[in-house]
């Protein structure tokens, strides 16, 4: 039987699901693929750490040496940062490989241009486990929604922030505990700033947004904020209301424009996300022939990120053209967004004195902790008035759960 030879850069906690994966699914890809897939090189970077890898195996700092062998059809890559590993990739297209990977950061910055390199080539890219770990986002968007135009897509796409919110919300751990456990996990980049910043959404994002759109939007003018400015004190606001922090990326087709923010936000019972907690992520489209639909699922760790990376495996042995849907498939246009529509938000820094028409006071949690409706300039310009202002948005209708709060001097 013939062999599908495998090489897997980096041997971490997406290395070693990959690998594990192949020796326990073994009689599964050999059944569908009709030959066996074998691991045949492990790239790393400390050869004095101890693995657990067959003998048969290359296991080697030198990446030469993998492109060396004398049969090599996919490359998998699971390291961290943008380089060495664009190269790496480039190399091993040229050498005629199929290319899987799982790096965001790298993807989102040279996915075209490796895809389309890809496509000189005539082999296939993989890169399902860059966004929403084990959720098949990528291949629902490409593959299944070829013809419907899809016109928004919201997500919460950091299983490490919404990990470290649920464990501050139903444990009441620090925010420090929960980053730890986190890590602990595999959940977490090997410099958690990705991921607590916001920076791993926003790359995430950007690699949604040239699947559902073609295209992407100006990278300094997306909104991207993380979770280290939410306290225990508004989760525990945030829940007298009804209400859940949710970390989530937007992307709206406006007119010919792609809007896009990857922010904290406010979700009560009714949202689709509000159950969305721990690890999982969600991802929720709008297309124009199907409506809404939510995808949820595990967003990071070992097996559900090689549960991605075994799919592409799948997926690229069956030589699809790369190009396909990354660089054209054209969005759909919702219109131009309302700036002036009042949304509601949960302010934190006001004091009751503040006083003004285009407010309306609706609740109130605790000391200087409020829900208000405004719009969003208005909320802007309060919180260049008021140093010190926190606020996020609710997603949606909000009704009020503290019936019996005594707004009555505010309003
Ligand atoms: N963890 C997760 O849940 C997910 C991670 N990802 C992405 O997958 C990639 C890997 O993540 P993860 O496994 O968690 O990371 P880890 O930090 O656990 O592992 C990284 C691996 O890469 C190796 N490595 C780093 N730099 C080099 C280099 N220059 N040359 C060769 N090997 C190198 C390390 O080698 P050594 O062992 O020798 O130190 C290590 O084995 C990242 O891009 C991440 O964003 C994507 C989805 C989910
Ligand atoms: N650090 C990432 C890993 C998966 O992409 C996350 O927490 O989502």
């Amino acid at each position: 039987m013939s062999v599908i030879k495998v090489a897997i850069l980096g041997f971490g906690t997406v290395g070693q699901g990959v690998y594990k994966t192949i020796q326990s699914h073994g009689e599964e890809l050999t059944a569908v693929l009709g030959k066996k897939v074998e691991v045949a090189a492990v790239l790393i970077k400390n050869n004095q750490k101890e693995r657990e890898i067959s003998e048969e195996v290359l296991v080697t700092t030198n990446f030469g040496e993998i492109l060396d062998l004398p049969q090599l059809d996919i490359v998998v890559e699971a390291i961290v940062d943008k380089e060495p590993t664009f190269t790496f990739l480039k190399k091993a297209i040229k050498h005629g490989c199929h290319i899987i990977t799982a790096n965001k950061e790298m993807f989102a910055h040279h996915g075209k241009e490796l895809i389309e390199l890809a496509d000189e080539n005539h082999v296939s890219i993989g890169f399902e486990a860059t966004v929403a770990g084990g959720i098949p986002v990528i291949q629902t968007l490409r593959e299944l929604l070829k013809i419907n135009r899809v016109d928004q897509v919201q997500g919460i796409l950091n299983g490490t922030s919404n990990f470290i919110l649920t464990e501050m919300r139903v444990k009441k751990q620090s925010f420090a505990q929960s980053l730890l456990q986190a890590q602990l996990n595999g959940y977490a980049e090997a410099d958690p700033t990705n991921d607590v910043e916001g920076y791993d959404a926003f790359y995430k994002t950007m690699i949604l947004s040239r699947i559902s759109f073609g295209e992407e939007p100006n990278w300094h003018a997306v909104e991207r904020e993380g979770i280290t400015s939410i306290t225990s004190e508004l989760i525990a606001a945030a829940e007298k209301f009804g209400l859940r922090f949710k970390h989530v990326a937007s992307l709206t087709k406006a007119g010919n424009q792609i809007k896009a923010s990857v922010k904290p936000v406010l979700v009560g019972q009714e949202h689709p996300f509000y159950h969305v907690e721990g690890v999982e992520n969600a991802v929720n489209v709008h297309s124009d022939i199907v409506g809404r639909i939510t995808l949820q699922g595990p967003g990071a760790g070992m097996f559900p990120t090689a549960s991605a990376v075994i799919e592409d495996l799948v997926y690229v042995c069956q030589s699809h053209p790369a190009k396909r849907s990354y660089t054209g498939t054209p969005g759909g246009n919702i219109g131009q967004k309302n700036e002036d529509k009042k949304e509601y938000w949960l302010v934190q820094g006001l004091t009751k004195k503040y006083a003004a028409p285009s407010i309306t006071w609706i609740d109130q949690a605790a000391n200087e902790i409020f829900i208000i409706q405004t719009t969003r300039k208005e909320v802007d310009q309060l919180a260049i008035q008021q140093g010190g202002l926190v606020y996020y948005p609710i997603l949606g209708e909000y009704e009020t759960l503290l019936k019996d709060t005594a707004l009555t001097a505010l309003l």
